[in-house]
């Protein structure tokens, strides 16, 4: 018998728990259908059409229309289709929603005190950065978990202190670009990234605040953004932004962190905490600076005012000062997004509270202000704006680092014969300058070597032994001529040219800083050598050297082994008889043939009349070794040209 009864009674439970159940989940399904009709246009437009059909329906059941209750039965019957295909993205969003949610979001598990904490640390980290122009870009995480952003960022796990986001946010520091997400009461990451929104706004909402849109429109994240640009303060949420004044972004706060009815607000205010909460009491007069104006005529007549009060008054007042300077506050709307205003102007550092805990929190807390009572509405103006001053110059954010300012070379004078120079050189040598002591040394060097070298040249000259060179030419060998100039050392067959003129000290790499050094100076070879015994005027066309112009007349031969260079007459030779280009560690030239009757022809009057070295070349090897890069290994070949090559003006 009892085992009956206590099977009876399972049983009614199990039904009465089957009932509960069946409820709860029809009342969700309800629950977030009326949600999602009520927040999208589109679907109310569709549920008017389904009533309209079941109303249909209905009377033509009741007046017996056979042809529209089976018309209207074929619409109701597959329209449970046609709803999931129309609200497949909404459908979808709730069910994602639904797998992300938390049922207890880390802000709801805080004590009330901690809740306050939160509350107070935000916005006066918010309105410090405001106040700084420091870009800020804070996500609150609520019900929606952000775990799938944090991983994105830095991670960080500290207490929310007003000290450490002002710090993150410093744009000297690697963690100020990006999100800061705050999971309860502590920071979980920065630099976070949010995809950002693909609404169409106003160019003053830049990067940052389409992240805060972003990120509000795929969660229920609130986020607050600061603007580096104006210092504005704005908040994000459910995909509409608004710009706040310390005082909303304070109620902002204390509504989605506390809830409507806070355990903070249950619990007996402390009286500076009573104070904040009437004088951010909503205020139903939409016009602040109306309320300003109308208290401040009523305060100077109250006979006895107490601190408190005069910290009001210091907030009116504040009011008042900054109103002016905030006159962009009109309300606007942007598509879905709602912006509004007017702003109520409060400046952000009148809080009593906020204010004594600032200081106290930057150390700068300093024994109270004379407590006067003042006898016209002038003097409390005064003593207002001396203590607002005070108290902005005492809180500091840490500094901006500076950003230095684009350099670019400085203009230097230039001189006619710097003048001459083509631009591109020019350039060149500006970017690749080596460092000036260096440059010291090798010009020092390269003058030695010039004048060494003209001297050495006019002693050939005079001496006009290139006649026997010419005989040593009409050797079976014809078709290149060819010398190696570019290696460590002049090699065997320039070293003999050498020995009849110039020291043999000198080196491949000597003879080319000298001879770059008079491309720089805006003469020609010879026309440095001819200068040394009568001075000429600088020839303004000769400086055709840029550094990368191609003359495609200089040569130069791919690397190869001289071939019994010692052996070899003056100038060795070459057979090669096809032209073809060599790629040297990235410098280009041609091979050209050079017809050996017009090497014949031509009158050559000194070395470098024979040697045509590929004055391209020439200057980026200079380059490289001014810079003191490796230049390649290798010897390269460099044909002779004749001596009435353009460049060097021989005949
Ligand atoms: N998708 C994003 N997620 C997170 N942070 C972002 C994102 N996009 C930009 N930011 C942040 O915003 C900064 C760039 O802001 P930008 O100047 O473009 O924004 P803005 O909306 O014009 O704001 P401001 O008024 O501060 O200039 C970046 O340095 C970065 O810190």
């Amino acid at each position: 018998m009892i085992n009956f009864n206590l099977g009876l009674t399972f049983d009614s439970l199990k039904t009465i728990f089957r009932m509960v159940l069946d409820i709860f989940i029809v009342w969700m399904l309800l629950y977030y259908a009326i949600k999602i009709v009520r927040t999208n246009s589109r679907t109310i437009q569709i549920f008017k059409g389904i009533a309209l059909i079941l109303v249909v329906n209905g009377v033509a059941k009741f007046l017996g229309l056979d042809t529209v209750i089976w018309l209207s039965d074929q619409f109701l019957n597959w329209g449970f289709l046609a709803i999931i295909v129309v609200f497949q993205p909404e459908i979808r969003s709730v069910l994602e929603k639904l797998g992300k949610s938390n049922v207890f979001s880390r802000i709801s598990t805080l004590t009330g005190n901690e809740k306050e904490k939160l509350v107070d640390e935000l916005v006066t980290a918010t309105m410090l950065l405001s106040r700084d122009q420091t870009g800020a870009l804070i996500s609150l995480e609520q019900g929606h978990s952000l775990t799938d952003f944090i991983k994105t960022g830095t991670p960080i796990n500290s207490v929310v202190t007003a000290e450490l986001l002002t710090s993150i946010f410093v744009t000297s520091t690697p963690l100020h670009d990006g999100a800061v997400i705050i999971q309860g009461d502590r920071i979980a990451c920065a630099s976070a990234y949010f995809p950002p929104t693909n609404l169409d706004l106003p160019s003053r909402y830049g990067a940052r605040h389409r992240a805060a849109i972003g990120i509000s429109e795929i969660t229920d994240a609130v986020t607050i953004v600061v603007s580096e640009e104006t210092g504005a303060v704005s908040i994000t949420e459910g995909g509409k932004i608004l710009t706040v004044n310390r005082k909303q972004l304070r109620e902002y706060l204390f509504r989605v962190i506390c809830g409507e009815e806070t355990e903070v607000r249950n619990v007996k205010p402390t009286p500076q905490r009573q104070l904040i909460i009437e004088k951010e009491a909503p205020q139903d007069v939409p016009a602040q600076e109306y309320i300003v104006e109308e208290k401040a005529k009523e305060q100077p007549q109250e006979t006895k005012r107490d601190s408190k009060f005069d910290t009001a008054i210091l907030s009116k007042l504040a009011i008042k000062r900054h109103a002016e300077a905030e006159a962009d506050s009109e309300e606007t709307t942007v598509g879905e997004i709602e912006i509004h205003g007017p702003v109520v102007e409060e400046k952000t550092v009148v809080q009593p509270t906020a204010k004594v805990k600032e200081k106290k929190k930057f150390g700068l807390f300093k024994s109270k202000k004379k407590e006067v009572n003042p006898q016209s509405k002038e003097d409390i103006e005064a003593q207002t704006y001396q203590a607002l001053d005070e108290e902005e110059a005492s809180i500091k954010l840490p500094k901006k680092k500076e950003r230095p300012a684009p350099s670019y070379p400085t203009q230097e004078v230039v001189t006619e014969q710097e003048f001459m120079a083509p631009i591109e050189e020019t350039i060149v040598e500006d970017i690749m300058a080596p460092s000036e002591e260096k440059a010291v040394v090798d010009s020092g060097k390269i003058e030695e070597i010039i004048k060494k070298e003209m001297d050495n040249a006019n002693a050939i000259h005079k001496s006009q032994q290139f006649t026997s060179i010419k005989e040593e030419k009409s050797t079976p060998y014809s078709g290149y001529e060819h010398v190696r100039v570019m290696g460590d050392k002049v090699p065997s067959a320039q070293s003999k040219v050498v020995s009849e003129g110039i020291t043999s000290e000198m080196t491949g790499d000597e003879i080319r800083k000298a001879r770059l050094e008079a491309i720089k100076s805006g003469k020609t070879w010879n026309q440095a050598k001819i200068q040394q015994t009568a001075p000429q005027p600088v020839v303004k066309d000769s400086m055709t050297h840029p550094i990368h112009e191609t003359n495609l007349e200089d040569i130069i031969k791919p690397i190869e082994q001289p071939k019994k260079a010692d052996s070899r007459p003056k100038f060795a030779m070459d057979f090669n008889d096809k032209s073809e280009t060599a790629n040297i560690n990235g410098l280009t030239g041609e091979i050209k043939k050079i017809n050996l009757a017009e090497l014949h022809t031509t009158q050559h009057k000194n070395i470098e009349d024979l040697i045509q070295v590929d004055d391209n070349l020439e200057d980026q090897f200079a380059m490289l070794d001014t810079m003191s890069i490796e230049k390649p290994k290798v010897t390269e070949v460099l044909d002779i040209k004749p001596a009435n090559k353009q460049a060097g003006g021989g005949k």
